[in-house]
């Protein structure tokens, strides 16, 4: 970790910068850590709404390493009401990606305050969203798994809408409701809602990104922009690619057995 915040620290000024330096570190690698002695360095990658936070969070509790979410750093920078917020609130508010530039800054704050706290390993969960980011993160640090999480469009549109957040204890929840019949071969699709406690329900609120028109740009800019990013790592034979089946029962324990972690979460229970 120390490795990547040092190296993303030099890679502030502007993007063609970036990208000149994510070419050089090639040349300058840092001393890379054998995974054997550090704890997973995983990226997982998926559209809007497919619950990339949800499925991210779930592994890094049973992993025990930190869920790096870029979207939450936006988010805490928004509600600073730092000098970025306005800027912010503009971009994201529309839909768009923020400059590669200010995004790095982030997580390399992110990254330093985990360093000093003594982290080991993580999941990226909305890192890298371009093919620029992505070669930075190939400068700094090795990324051994890249999961790309997918589901039909349609359902994306109707879980990013039904998103809701307690506004006291930040919990996510889901309130769409999905029964997607299957069609020419393809499997229905149900997901029930995910209902927040009866604490919370009072103080549910929705992201300002979350509404239709912004949804729609946001998976317009994902396609365009982020899905070169999955064949960055499929021609780097990293991608694994998981079609979700269903609501979280049915899901987690498929995405366990295609990472490998079935015994996991039993062993870890055991050993607790
Ligand atoms: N890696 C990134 N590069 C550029 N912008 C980002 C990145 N991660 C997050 N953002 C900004 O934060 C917003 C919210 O991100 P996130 O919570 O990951 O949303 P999503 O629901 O689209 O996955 C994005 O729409 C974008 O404006």
């Amino acid at each position: 970790m120390a490795a990547i915040t040092r190296l993303i620290n030099r890679t502030t000024c502007s993007s063609s910068s970036v990208s000149y330096f994510a070419r050089r570190s090639f040349s300058h690698a840092p001393q890379r850590v054998d995974p054997k002695d550090r704890n997973v360095q995983w990226v997982f990658l998926g559209c809007p709404g497919v619950g990339k936070g949800t499925y991210a969070t779930r592994l890094c509790n049973l992993l025990r390493v930190p869920h790096i979410a870029t979207g939450d750093l936006v988010r805490h920078e928004l509600s600073s009401k730092g000098p970025l917020s306005q800027q912010l609130s503009e971009i994201v508010n529309q839909g768009k990606l923020v400059s590669d530039e200010i995004i790095i800054n982030l997580l390399k704050a992110r990254l330093a305050a985990g360093e000093a706290k003594g982290e080991s390993g993580f999941i990226l969960d909305g890192f890298p969203r371009t093919i620029n980011q992505a070669e930075i993160l190939e400068g700094v640090t090795d990324i051994d798994l890249v999961v790309n999480l997918k589901l039909e469009e349609e359902i994306l549109l109707e879980k990013c809408l039904g998103r809701r957040m307690c506004s006291e204890c930040g919990g996510n929840f889901n309130v769409a409701s999905i029964n997607m019949k299957g069609e020419n071969g393809r499997p229905g699709t149900v997901m029930p809602p995910l209902l927040p406690p009866a604490h919370c329900m009072s103080k549910l609120i929705t992201r300002a990104d979350d509404t239709e028109a912004v949804v729609k740009e946001r998976l317009r800019i994902y396609n365009e922009t982020s899905k070169p990013v999955e064949e960055f790592y499929r021609s780097r034979g990293k991608l694994l690619e998981f079609d979700l089946p269903g609501g979280i029962p049915e899901s987690w324990p498929k995405l366990l057995h295609a990472l490998n972690l079935d015994d996991y979460e039993e062993k870890q229970s055991a050993a607790a």
